[in-house]
């Protein structure tokens, strides 16, 4: 026992040692780098402010921080394919945490008198590692607008700093964490290594102002998982954020878009399940699936785990007699993870979606804590959805109130096809036209005509609205097990 006291605290030494040694280095290096670049003042204040000069210690030959950048960078491109972000462009205004070094005054008087100590070598190779570092500057400018961030810990920062930013790059770093160790488990490896290539999806790019109304389902999501995650603080005891949502309605009403506009806004890692596919791929593994998914979903937090088609993996349990003991298991499996997930303090975040909430297991509606009914759009959406699709300069004169109005029961995506459908027609007569015309040399003047109303009228006869039979049994289910 004592032995192993003595070897525990010996490795725990060994290891602090090895932290304090790569710090040492890393001042080390940057006063090296500092007086090759001729910021002679610099280095000397940081030698004087972390009590480490160079007469302590050097840099060891042929070893530079412009080189070790250099081959960071080398070694980043070969394994993911893009140059790494380095440093990322601020407001210049205070970012939480970090204090600013000010633009002007001091500093400035810093640069003239840095310009009085640089001798002639130091001054030539200033020059040369600026040139160079301009080279990088402006290469990694056309790269922004993302910071090199692991493990997603500044996420309220990133969403202050960039809220506008293009969000192209957001997901990968905190994939470099790579993927929880399950060296003794392979088959967990190997489903983790599924979840993440095929479930754990890029960032989904769907914003809330994308979503035509909807306004109560918005209000709610970002209070359950947007808001929490800016301010913590107040999100404690009984103010616990929401964990687990149920967004149930007919189908295209804009449950999908919900979940991803989450993600995207939130800046979660998403996992993005299709429950029957799910079932049917991973038949007899599929509860192991489960449990890995809400690991990686932890592991990966702040994270926002859809589920779709809730019904088909979690109907009423043993009322099919016939119910496959694989899927009974998944069952028992989903159930246990959401408990962990309602005690736990990661902030992980379960939406499910179903078409048919009426036949969900009892225990899984309870753990949903809140259950908000998406319907088929209202009239301002429907014209709101019309006007997106097929904008005032792509139409001749369209009466939008009056297609919203005879778009009455037609769900999102029924509005979507019908004006696909209505944009096609213009189009299909250009295309026809062109194939009369003798030796056209260009297309680029060649544009379809205007969406005309007899084409939206004759589109709407062909789209039917899909039918939405349970529209009573929704608003009954509403008001009897709903709440929002
Ligand atoms: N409220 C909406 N605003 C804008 N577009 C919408 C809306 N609702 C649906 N759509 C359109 O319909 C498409 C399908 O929507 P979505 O996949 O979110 O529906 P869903 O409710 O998840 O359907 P299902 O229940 O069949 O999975 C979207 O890609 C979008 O183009």
């Amino acid at each position: 026992m004592l032995n192993k006291i003595k070897i525990d605290s010996e490795s725990r030494l060994s290891e602090e040692q090895k932290i304090k040694d790569r710090r040492r280095n890393v001042i080390i290096l940057i006063q090296r780098y500092l007086v090759n670049s001729g910021y002679i003042d610099s280095a000397t204040k940081l030698g004087t402010e972390s009590n480490l000069t160079l007469n302590q210690y050097d840099a060891a030959d042929n070893m530079d921080l412009y080189m070790i950048f250099c081959e960071f960078e080398q070694f980043y491109e070969m394994k993911f394919m893009k140059p790494p972000k380095l440093v990322k462009k601020v407001d210049g205004q205070s970012t939480p945490g970090l204090p600013r070094i000010p633009s002007s005054g001091k500093s400035g008087s810093n640069n003239s008198s840095n310009s009085n100590n640089q001798n002639a070598a130091g001054s030539n190779k200033k020059n040369a590692q600026q040139s160079k570092e301009k080279d990088n500057n402006s290469k990694d400018a056309k790269n922004e607008p993302d910071s090199l961030e692991i493990q997603g810990t500044g996420v309220q920062q990133k969403q202050q700093n960039n809220e506008d930013a293009n969000h192209k790059d957001w997901f990968d770093p905190r994939v470099l964490k790579g993927l929880p160790d399950y060296s003794d488990v392979p088959e967990f490896q190997q489903l983790a290594a599924y979840l993440q290539r095929d479930i754990c999806s890029e960032n989904p790019n769907v914003k809330f102002s994308d979503i035509a109304g909807l306004d109560q389902a918005k209000r709610l999501l970002k209070e359950a998982v947007l808001v929490p995650l800016k301010y913590p603080h107040f999100f404690q005891g009984i103010l616990e954020p929401w964990k687990g949502v149920l967004l149930f309605g007919p189908p295209g009403t804009g449950k999908t878009m919900l979940a991803k506009a989450v993600a995207t806004e939130c800046r979660t890692t998403f996992f993005n399940v299709q429950a029957s596919s799910v079932v049917s791929k991973w038949r007899g593994e599929s509860e192991k699936l489960i449990r890995v998914l809400f690991d990686l979903a932890r592991h990966y937090e702040p994270s926002t785990i859809f589920i779709d088609e809730m019904d088909s993996i979690m109907g009423q349990r043993g009322s099919a007699g016939n119910e496959h003991e694989g899927g009974r298991r998944m069952k028992t499996e989903l159930l246990i993870q959401l408990d962990g997930l309602l005690k736990s303090k990661k902030r992980v975040f379960l939406l499910a979606a179903s078409n048919l909430p009426w036949d969900l297991d009892i225990a899984m509606l309870r753990r949903l804590e809140k259950r908000i009914y998406i319907p088929l759009p209202d009239q301002e959406s429907r014209e709101s959805m019309i006007r997106r699709y097929i904008p005032q300069e792509m139409s001749e004169n369209l009466n939008y109130p009056q297609f919203a109005e005879a778009l009455k029961n037609y769900s999102g995506s029924d509005i979507k096809l019908v004006c696909k459908e209505a944009a096609m027609k213009p189009l299909r007569r250009l295309l026809s036209q062109i194939e009369d015309i003798q030796n056209l040399t260009s297309y680029d003047d060649v544009r379809p005509g205007p969406v005309t109303e007899t084409d939206f009228a004759e589109a709407m006869n062909q789209v039917k609205p899909s039918p939405s039979v349970f529209e009573n049994q929704y608003l009954k289910w509403e008001k009897e097990s709903g709440s929002c």
